[in-house]
């Protein structure tokens, strides 16, 4: 079990997972996956560790809408960031409030524009989410080329916690952070893995849009940085 969840990883396209070799820069030096392993944040995973990582790129502007991560995964993701902070927010659903059919994104229910949470994520920064804030709330990132930060850090969940002198003086004045190109590493624990699916028929589920998926919204925002569309 350790040997595979070191080797082996699930990748997401539209028609589900297949498994492929872990590369190794996060299964060597620095094994992420292995330091990930060691939070005990997947303890009562599957596997006992993240199997599964999708990596994000994000140029100054871009963002991630609101959404849920779904339950396709053990409801943990540990996202490492690099390259630029990003300002990533937790959201509620509005109590009782139906908006319409239920829809992929926030199951067709009214979700609270005020962040319940909001956290700092500074460049190599890990922040895991679990319990409800993975199972009930959603999370995004605004499309911004720069974040205003509060002063004081009102509202910055992680302000005690912050290592980087740029971050910790626009927390303690309030200030501008004008965001780099980041790329995040999203560890999770997927379960159910299919036989290997080649090549040519991944990027071809990557590429069609079949209105029908319901991760379409959110996988085609992640296509859209991946292939660095602006
Ligand atoms: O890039 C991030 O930090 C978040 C990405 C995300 O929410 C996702 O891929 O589901
Ligand atoms: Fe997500």
């Amino acid at each position: 079990m350790e040997n595979s969840s070191k080797s082996e990883a699930a990748v997401v396209g539209y028609a589900g997972q297949f498994v492929q070799t872990i590369p190794f820069f996060v299964a060597e030096y620095p094994n992420i996956m292995e330091r990930i392993k060691a939070t005990g944040a997947f303890n009562g995973s599957p596997h006992g560790s993240p199997n599964h990582i999708i990596v994000n790129e994000y140029q100054p502007g871009q963002g991630i809408m609101a959404h849920e991560d779904g339950p396709s995964y053990y409801p943990v993701v540990a996202t490492l960031s690099l390259g630029s902070h990003a300002l990533f927010h937790y959201y509620q659903y509005r109590p009782d409030e139906d908006v319409g059919s239920p829809g992929p994104i926030g199951r067709g229910r009214a979700v609270d524009n005020d962040p319940v949470l909001s956290v700092l994520l500074e460049p190599r920064s890990l922040v895991i989410t679990t319990g409800s804030l993975y199972t009930s709330h959603l999370h995004g990132i605004d499309d911004l080329t720069e974040d205003l930060v509060p002063s004081a850090g009102h509202k910055i969940a992680n302000a005690d916690l912050l290592g980087g002198s740029e971050a910790k003086e626009a927390l303690r004045s309030g200030g501008i952070l004008k965001r780099k190109i980041r790329y995040s590493l999203t560890c999770r624990d997927v379960e159910r893995v299919a036989t290997r699916v080649p090549f040519r028929e991944y990027l071809a589920m990557w590429y069609t849009e079949d209105s029908s998926d319901p991760w379409l919204p959110n996988r085609r925002a992640v296509l859209g940085k991946r292939v660095g569309q602006s």
